[in-house]
Order: structure tokens, then sequence, then C-alpha cells
């Protein structure tokens, strides 16, 4: 699992560490990872030229202690330090070793595009959000030059995902002792880059945002055994498509073929029911079902669609025009699949304040609902009551495309009807469902068809 902890909960284990080391330990440990990490980018150290962006504070430290190594290595450091004052004895070690104080970025011997690499220490978890003028300033004048934050990027909220005005956006992030949750949640997490991240030694506790990884996926998606047949492995239901929509029915029904559900049954219109068993010949009619998926091209049925599927009880994956409808908890077990525009109608403010601050809107909307809640988006969230998150880290830009969503919502009933919850449900189905577009892609344009096309190939290898 990767683990996302928020600041307070850093700082507490971060404390609990320092009672049995001395002092200064731990930011020799951070130092010398952050070292590593930028010799590795850089390829070596002799005859590079870094430039560090320094602070106030310990993130400042750790730039300083590293930017020492990377002199000691050949590197030709300037440091230009932001604030009336910056970490001393990380200074001083950095001076000693050969690094040179500049007074602006202007006021250096070389080319400004001539630095190699920026080492961002300006801010770290105790920094508040947005960057001062002059952090913008330096920063500005540095654009082209890779950079390398410290932690976190400077100027990002950790603790939320959110930004508030200029951040750096870096190309690596060495992070130590854990995750931060600006580091898997947008629009923060865009701003990261690679995140490599550093032991240190830390003892946390359980964190209340995370990533599933492919060992955990493994271990959840369920596999049928010698016992089972087609009624125990799960039967789930498909309420999707319309006279208008027709595709959407075959998407959904396609994203349910993934295989992990024993039987699929439609309910449709004559024509759609028609057209969805040319193409997907296994699919049966009415009858009893362990889960449903309602919503996607339902078009202006939805509502009834939704009705009649929570008159049997059973847990729903509830999608696309069928959100609309749903005003509170709906008395089922539920994963809500809302992008960020549905999501603001369902609660009633813009898409924009949903896009600033999706990790708020996600818990919100969970806790209203009393549902889980799979906002979609470039890191998908999939929020339970509660307040906890996974974040979905599969995926690529080219699975924005019509219908993907649709088949998502079928995958994930899938699931839902094997007996998985819908919290487990949501976010396997998504980690599933990002990684097929990630090998449909391969780099270039994708239909949503391809999506389902390749999810048998990808569930065939997490197993
Ligand atoms: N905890 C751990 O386990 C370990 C932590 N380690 C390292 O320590 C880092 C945390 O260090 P930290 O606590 O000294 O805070 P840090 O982020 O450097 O600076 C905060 C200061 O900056 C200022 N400031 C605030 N906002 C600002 C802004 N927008 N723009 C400009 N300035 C701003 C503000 O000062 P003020 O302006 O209020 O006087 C505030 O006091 C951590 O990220 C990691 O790198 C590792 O060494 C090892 C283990
Ligand atoms: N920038 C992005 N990078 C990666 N995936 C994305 C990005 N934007 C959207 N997605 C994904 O694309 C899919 C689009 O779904 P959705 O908007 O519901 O489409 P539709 O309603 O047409 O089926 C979702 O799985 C979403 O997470
Ligand atoms: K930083």
């Amino acid at each position: 699992m990767r683990s996302a902890h928020t600041v307070a909960q850093v700082r507490a284990s971060e404390a609990d560490l320092m009672r049995d080391l001395p002092e200064g330990a731990l930011m020799q440990r951070a130092a010398a990872g952050l070292a590593h990490a930028i010799l590795d980018l850089l390829g070596g150290g002799y005859g590079r030229r870094v430039l560090v962006l320094a602070g106030v504070g310990d993130n400042a430290g750790d730039a300083l202690y590293a930017a020492a190594t990377l002199c000691r290595r050949g590197s030709a450091v300037d440091v230009l330090v932001l604030g009336p004052h910056t970490h001393q004895a990380g200074l001083a070690a950095l001076l000693a070793a050969g690094g040179r104080l500049i007074d602006s970025v202007d006021s250096v011997a070389v080319a400004v595009a001539d630095y190699d690499v920026v080492v961002d220490g300006i801010v770290g978890i105790g920094g508040r959000p947005g960057l001062r003028s002059e952090a913008t300033a330096a920063l500005a004048a540095l654009a082209g030059v890779p950079v390398v934050a410290v932690d976190v990027p400077s100027g990002v909220d950790v603790d939320t995902g959110e930004v508030d005005g200029a951040h750096v956006v870096a190309d690596l992030t060495v992070t130590f002792g854990t995750h931060k949750v600006a580091h898997l949640v947008d629009p923060a997490a865009s701003a990261c880059g690679a995140v490599h991240l550093v032991d240190i030694g830390l003892d946390l506790p359980v964190a209340a945002v995370e990533a599933l990884q492919p060992g955990e996926v493994a271990a959840l998606l369920p596999r049928p055994d010698g016992a089972d047949h087609k009624y125990t492995r799960g039967v789930v239901g498909i309420r999707a498509g319309s006279n208008t929509y027709p595709g959407a029915a075959l998407l959904c029904v396609a994203g349910a073929s993934a295989g992990v559900a024993g039987m699929i049954r439609f309910v449709g219109s004559d024509a759609v029911a028609d057209r969805v068993r040319t193409v997907h010949p296994e699919v049966v009619g009415p009858g009893r079902v362990q889960a449903w998926v309602v919503g996607p091209g339902a078009d202006d049925g939805a509502a009834g669609t939704l009705r009649e599927a929570l008159a049997d009880g059973v847990p729903v994956v509830v999608d696309a025009d069928a959100l609309a409808a749903v005003d509170g908890p709906l008395g089922v077990p539920a994963v809500l699949t809302p992008h960020a525009g549905e999501l603001a109608a369902m609660l009633g403010v813009e898409r924009a304040q949903v896009e600033q601050r999706s990790l708020h809107h996600a818990r919100l909307a969970a806790a209203r609902f009393d549902a889980v809640v799979l906002l979609k988006g470039r890191h998908t969230l999939v929020a339970r009551p509660g307040g906890d998150v996974r974040v979905t880290t599969t995926g690529v830009p080219w699975l924005a495309t019509a219908g993907a969503g649709d088949v998502l919502a079928g995958l994930i009933g899938s699931l839902l009807a094997t007996g998985l919850s819908p919290w487990d449900a949501a976010s396997v189905g998504s980690w599933v469902h990002g990684a097929a577009a990630t090998r449909a892609s391969a780099g270039g344009p994708i239909v949503a068809g391809d999506v389902a096309h390749a999810l048998r190939g990808i569930l065939r290898e997490i197993h």
C-alpha cells in the first residue's frame, strides 16, 4: 500500500523517533537520500551546476546538507536564500564544502539556463499554501531548468492536495518517511513529477489516504474455487442505455464482462437488449442479481430505473444520469461514480470548486449520501463515509474518452456482485480500469471499447 500521512501524523512519528536518536540524525538521513536521488537524476555529480533555493526551515536544511554532498562529488553549487535567514548549520556545511551564496539568480556568472537542476528547499511540511513574490520571481527566471522538490513542491497544501496561487512544479519530488496527501491528490499531485520515497525509519499509524499497489489488488480480486458455480460467483445486473444512447448499454456490459462475476443480466428496452445480446450472447434477461449498475446512458428514465433497482435491496453502482436522482442515502450499500461536473450538481456547487478541492468534496459527498463516492479524474478518488480515501494512480490521459465511465461502472458492478465491499469494489475496479487503459493505449489514442477489451488481460496478469 502506498500510504499518505498528514503533517500532524508525520510530526508525531518524528517526535517519537527523535527521543532515541541524536540531534539532527533524521535530517542527515533525509539529506543523504536526497543527495543520492539528485545524483541519480543528474547521472553523477562531477561538473554539474546546481542551484539551491533555500527557505527558513528544516526543508532548507535537507537541501543544503544534500547540496554539500553534491559539492564533494564535484558539482558547482549556488544557493539563493529566500527569506530573512536560512538553516544555519546546513548553510555552513554547504559553504565549507565549496558552495557559493548568491544574491539573486541574475547575479550568477553562468547563464541561468546552464543550471542542470534547481533544488526546491523553500518550504516543506511546515509551509503555508502559496509562494512569496521573491520565490515566484526566482522560479520564473529559472523556467526550463529541471526542478527537484524537497519533500513537497513548495506552495502546495500538503494535507489536502489543494493549491492556492503560485507553487513549484517539480520533475522529481524526494520525500521522507512516508508519502504526504499532496503526493497523491490533485492538483498538487500533478506538480510533484515522479515521487521518490526515502526511508528514514518513521513508525507511522494507519493512513487516511492510500493508493492500492498491484499486490493488494491481486489479494482483493475474487477467484473462483472448485466448489463455485455461476450463481455463487455472483450475478451482476445492468440497467443502462436507452433508445437515445444504446452504446452506453454495450460499453457497460463490456465492462461487466471482464469475467469476475458468474453471470450478467441486462434489463432495458427490447431494442437495446437485442443489440446487447448480439455483441454479448452470454448476457441473460431479468432475474435475481447480487448487485445492480444503474445509469449509464439511461437518459430521462434514470430516476425510475434507480427506484426499480433499489427495490431489490442489493448493492448498487449509480452512474451518469442516475446520479441526478440521488438526494440522500439510498438505504443499500452503494458506489456513486460522478465526474467533477456531476458531483458539483449533486452538491449544489460549481465544477471548479470540486476540481480545486476534490478531496474535501469527495469526503463530503460520501458522508452526505452515506455511500462510497468515486470521483473520476486523472487521480480518481474513492472516498467512504468516515473519511478514508483511496487514490487511483493507474491510467493515462487518453482514458478521458466518451464511454470510459460506462465501462468502469460495469466493472465495479461485477466486483460488487462477487461480494466485495463497495469500498474495495470501487477502488479495485478503478485500479484495473486505469491499468487496462494504460495497456490499451501504449502511448497512443484509445476508445472506451479498447479499455473493456484490455480488462481480462490485466486481471489474468494480476492474479
Ligand atoms: N518531520 C520530519 O519527520 C522530518 C522533516 N524533515 C524536513 O523538515 C521539513 C519541515 O521543516 P520545518 O518544520 O522547519 O518547516 P519548513 O517546511 O521547512 O518551513 C516552514 C517555515 O517556512 C516559513 N513559511 C511557511 N510558509 C511559507 C511560504 N509559503 N513561503 C515562504 N516561507 C514560508 C514559515 O516561517 P515564517 O515565515 O512563519 O517565519 C515556517 O516556519 C520537512 O518538510 C522535511 O524537509 C527532515 O529533515 C527529516 C524528518
Ligand atoms: N486526465 C485524465 N487522466 C487519466 N484519466 C482520466 C483523466 N480524465 C478523466 N479520466 C478518466 O476517464 C474516465 C472518463 O469517464 P467519464 O467522464 O465518466 O466518461 P463517460 O461519461 O463518457 O463514460 C474516468 O475513468 C476518469 O477517471
Ligand atoms: K520543498
